[in-house]
């Protein structure tokens, strides 16, 4: 980093430092200093010069010619840096010519749909929306998610807006800082658009049951919301419908997490809303992430609907509306998924690659070549439908199970979840699952200066050529990231992360041994490998 020239308003800052911040096809930092080792660089002049970048991005696409004002929403979660990140966004859209609709506390879902809601009093659609979000990262961090009606942002367009950002960041001085200050108070509006959406996942549910008011009337259903932003479900979703709420937990934002992790892939946040389930004898019990894009669900008996059994459900559910119908998912599936998705439900199973954006993208793209798809989901918990625009939505996921309930009501049918528990009838489900992830040491003499991705095709172009000289082991015939390969029963998976410099394995057998003898296969081909970590890996095998 460059010293800073005495008359500049901000630090100078390289090109570099704002594309640091790109995390796919979102934007994450350090919001809220004084954990070691984590310096702030998500500060308010920085998202200041991002929104500013974002607007110019917008101003460019929608190719505005000055006659119509464009707008843009602003959402958070309950992150404590969310209040001063508003502000500054806030500022930067102002200070670009842009009127700016702050939402206050929402989810990612809903900051998309303000683009495409025909809503003249909520100010909508409007042209642009951001979301200011970490996902499920710790209290210090934060982000942002951008929209327009064409959806998500993706990793070409955020790498656009940063540069611009860096560009507008090193231009800004004292008195623009200042005057973008009093654009901002003037050009703000703010509108209660939580309940435009809510009102419209109601009305989904009530229309789903046959026009009936409170289709959920006589169940009792847990929200655990990890104090982030999901806490609106029990009041404003689910007591509307009918359904009785008390139990639910964790409601209230508080951007600590004193409670767990916001986040239904952690292990503990699926131990909490079962115990919430099982302690209020509660008919089903729902878990939102931080920002309402991912979710997970468990039955009356404590059975969590998450990772692959939530895929199968989904899938159950969307098969049963579109016979035939391709299910998109990542990379991490189980075989057994595939098996239940194909044998029993007759869809056809797409296992793409890790990464919500990479599998949503991938079912609009089959569509586009004549293979249809209604479903995108991942092992994480976002899912996404072509009914409700590819939007990745949490909330629509629970949504549409709520449906199923609803209408097996409807129909005469009692016993709560017990439907949704007989949808995955006949799921195999393998008795051992592991995740390793191996880090790449970046700084080791191996990479030789390349890069930590170049060295991870290395490890995986290597244990490729090893597996094929194994005739117990077989390559999985269609295979779309890293290196998938069956036998002793079951299967693994290397690949490179999405983001991180390391190399995650999946192992699924059928016991504890024999996923110890596939995990020997890949620690035998990556033995000369030194910079990678495989310490994970040696105690898995060492232990069992
Ligand atoms: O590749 P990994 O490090 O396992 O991370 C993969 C995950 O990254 C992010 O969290 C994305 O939001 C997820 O959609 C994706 O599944």
């Amino acid at each position: 980093m460059e010293a800073a020239p005495s008359t500049a308003a901000v630090p100078n800052l390289d090109k570099v430092d704002f594309l640091k911040l790109q995390n796919g096809s979102d934007i994450r930092g350090v919001a809220v200093a004084g954990v070691e080792g984590e310096p702030l660089n998500l500060t308010e002049p920085v998202s200041e010069a991002i929104a500013a970048g974002f607007a110019a991005w917008l101003l460019e696409k929608k190719k505005a010619d000055g006659s119509q004002r464009l707008s843009i929403s602003v959402g958070h979660d309950s992150r404590i840096s969310a209040k001063k990140l508003e502000d500054a966004i806030s500022r930067g859209i102002a200070g670009a010519g842009l009127d700016v609709v702050q939402y206050g506390l929402a989810s990612t879902p809903a900051m998309f749909n303000s683009t495409v809601t025909e809503d003249d009093a909520f100010l909508c659609p409007v042209d642009g929306s951001i979301m200011i979000t970490a996902s499920h990262l710790p209290y210090n961090r934060n982000g942002f998610k951008f929209f327009t009606n064409a959806g998500g942002l993706g990793k070409a367009d955020i790498k656009n807006i940063l540069e611009r950002a860096a560009d507008i960041y090193n231009k800004f001085t004292a008195e623009g800082l200042t005057s973008s200050k009093g654009k901002a108070l003037a050009s703000v509006k703010r509108v209660d658009y939580m309940n435009v959406y809510t009102s419209d996942l109601v009305k989904a549910v009530r229309k789903a049951a046959g026009n009936i008011e409170k289709p959920l009337e006589g169940f009792h259903i847990v929200v655990d919301a990890g104090n982030g932003a999901g806490g609106f479900f029990a009041a404003k979703v689910l007591e509307p419908l009918g359904a009785v709420t008390s139990g639910s937990q964790f409601l209230e934002p508080d951007g600590m997490f004193p409670n767990h992790i916001p986040n239904p892939e952690d292990k503990t946040a699926m131990k909490a809303i079962t115990q919430a389930v099982l302690d209020n004898k509660a008919d089903l019990g729902i878990i939102f992430d931080t920002d309402v894009d991912r979710s997970a669900a468990v039955d009356s008996t404590g059975l969590e609907f998450n990772r692959n059994r939530l895929i199968a459900l989904m899938s159950a559910i969307v098969l049963e509306e579109h016979p035939g119908t391709t299910i998109v998912t990542d990379s991490v599936t189980s075989d057994g998924l595939t098996t239940f998705i194909e044998k029993k439900l007759g869809g056809k199973h797409h296992r793409f690659k890790r990464g919500y954006k990479n599998v949503i993208d991938e079912a609009i793209h089959l569509n586009s070549v004549g293979e249809e798809s209604h479903l995108a989901i991942e092992t994480s918990g976002h899912g996404a439908l072509k009914e409700n625009h590819w939007l990745d939505d949490g909330a629509y996921l629970m949504v549409k199970i709520l449906n199923k309930i609803a209408s097996a009501r409807a129909s005469g049918l009692t016993g709560g979840s017990k439907v949704l528990t007989g949808l995955l009838e006949g799921l195999q489900e393998p008795a051992f699952s592991v995740e390793l992830r191996l880090k790449i040491n970046q700084s080791h003499q191996d990479l030789k200066g390349g890069s930590f991705r170049d060295y991870g095709e290395a490890v995986l172009k290597h244990l490729e050529n090893y597996i094929d000289s194994d005739p117990k082991l077989q390559k999985a015939p269609v295979n779309y990231e890293g290196v998938r390969v069956s036998g002793y029963g079951g299967w693994f998976l290397l690949r490179l992360s999405l983001h991180d410099p390391v190399l995650p394995l999946n192992i699924e057998a059928p016991s504890n041994n024999d996923a110890v003898l596939l995990g020997n296969v890949v620690r035998a081909a990556l033995k000369e490998f030194s910079a990678l970590d495989t310490s994970a890996l040696d105690k898995f095998v060492q232990a069992s």
